[in-house]
């Protein structure tokens, strides 16, 4: 039988109320003996909470939930005292000293119902994002995560994944048998493409990541084209050394800027020389190629002929006459704040449109692997006529899917998914 676990759930106290949950075989003998008797499940009751010796400890509204249908799938009791430090620490030391309870772990409740059955692992993981979440996408993708949104996505996959490999199993006994060619015609190849379609319209959508660590926004182009003053300007503060001389900037410089609700990571990058012979210059070079490489929107401060693909070309020194801005998508200058505004402006709707997440559903980056890989082996599905690998090949694609459910987790990555939850969750 599991130990019973208490913790206080609500936040770090002093507070208005200070929510305790006890959660196992014994919770509802502990609320006898800490509140008299257990009241009706699901009503909160009004009760003088008391120590063993009878003395008061607190005045508190109990409620007890008798498991199975409960959040962590066990019986569970909540006692929201008044959420002073003292009264906190005197119930949870009267909790402790009550036979077969101790306090829980971080994250043990929603382990439990993980282990329960109560969610799968994709709602868990959608609770770690929700209890992190900082913003608006954050908080609507990882609330659909928790209620279970990629378990039921994946669940649907997996369940048209097996449809299509029970009718090429039938296929393949059938052409054995009958000895034909092309006996009984199931074709796969249009339920597998709509697959993929599928996946790669959700892998094409932004990772948990990337929401929680904002656009890559990085600023490119040769030496002295004005990049790390409107970097400065864009994170409104010194935060780049500006100087007229060429190559100034030698390292790449990062900050995380908060804009419209949109989270942003803005990168200024060295000029990119054609040739150097110093050593720094050559490894800022290097690494600014590696930011570009990297970024989801390019701000190229350069000629337009050379600007890579994708990338938004920007006039810099617009402050200045003739810039030579005729090709540029805008003319921006530090000192001219109407440009920065317009520059923001762009921003906003190149992010809104990478963020605009279909059904809610953002994968983390583990899960988007897990989905690349059966995607990839669908793929070798869809360019093969021989049901025999188009088989095989499903059931390939099966065994990452069914890991996103947690069919298969590893004690390891349970510790350290639920060693990211709070103490009382
Ligand atoms: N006071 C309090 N607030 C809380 C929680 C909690 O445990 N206590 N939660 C902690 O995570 C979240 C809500 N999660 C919950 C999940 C399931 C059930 C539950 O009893 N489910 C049953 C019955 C549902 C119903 O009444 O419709 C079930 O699913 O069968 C309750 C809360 C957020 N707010």
């Amino acid at each position: 039988m599991s130990d019973t676990i208490f913790a206080l759930s609500s936040g770090r106290p002093p507070a208005a109320i200070a929510v305790l949950r006890i959660s196992g075989p014994a919770a509802r003998t502990a609320a006898e003996a800490l509140a008299g008797r257990c009241p009706p499940p699901r009503r909160a009751s009004l009760r003088t909470v008391r120590d063993a010796a009878g003395a008061p400890l607190d005045r508190a509204l109990v409620l007890y939930f008798p498991g199975p249908a409960t959040a962590t799938g066990e019986d569970l009791v909540e006692l929201h005292c008044h959420g002073g430090r003292a009264v906190v620490a005197a119930v949870e030391h009267a909790l402790a000293a009550l036979p077969g309870l101790r306090p829980a772990r971080p994250g043990e409740f929603t382990r439990r119902a993980l282990e329960n059955g109560r969610i799968d692992l994709a709602q868990a993981q959608g609770l770690a994002d929700l209890l992190e979440a900082e913003t608006e996408t954050q908080r609507r993708t990882a609330l659909a995560a928790a209620e279970g949104a990629v378990g039921r996505a994946v669940a649907g996959w997996l369940d048209r994944l097996s449809a299509i490999a029970a009718r090429v199993e039938a296929q393949l006994d059938f052409a054995d048998e009958a000895d034909v060619e092309d006996a009984g015609g199931y074709d796969p190849a249009p339920a597998i493409s709509a697959l993929l379609a599928e996946w790669h319209a959700t892998l094409a959508a932004p990772s948990v990541e990337r929401l929680r660590d904002g656009i890559r926004v990085v600023i490119a182009g040769p030496p002295n084209a004005g990049k790390s003053s409107l970097f400065n300007a864009l994170v409104d503060r010194d935060a780049a050394i500006v100087t007229p001389i060429a190559g100034t900037t030698r390292d790449i410089l990062e900050a995380a800027v908060m804009r419209d609700g949109i989270p942003y990571r803005l990168t200024d990058t060295a000029g990119l020389a054609e040739a150097t012979d110093d050593e720094v210059e050559r490894i800022g070079i290097d690494r600014a190629a590696a930011a570009i490489a990297s970024a989801d929107m390019l701000l190229w401060m350069g000629a337009p002929a050379v600007a890579p693909r994708g990338a938004v070309i920007l006039a810099g020194k617009a402050d200045l006459p003739d810039t030579g801005s005729n090709d540029a998508d805008l003319a921006v200058s530090a000192r001219l704040p109407d440009t920065v505004a317009a520059l923001w402006a762009l921003l906003a709707d190149r992010a809104r449109m990478m963020l605009a997440i279909d059904g809610d559903m953002a994968l983390r980056q583990s899960q988007r692997d897990a989905l690349a890989d059966a995607a990839a082996a669908l793929d070798l599905a869809a360019r093969t006529s021989d049901l025999l690998i188009v088989a095989e090949q499903l059931r390939v694609a099966t065994r990452p899917l069914a890991g996103l459910l947690g069919r298969d987790a590893t004690e390891a990555m349970l510790d350290a998914l639920f060693g990211r939850f709070c103490l009382g969750k």
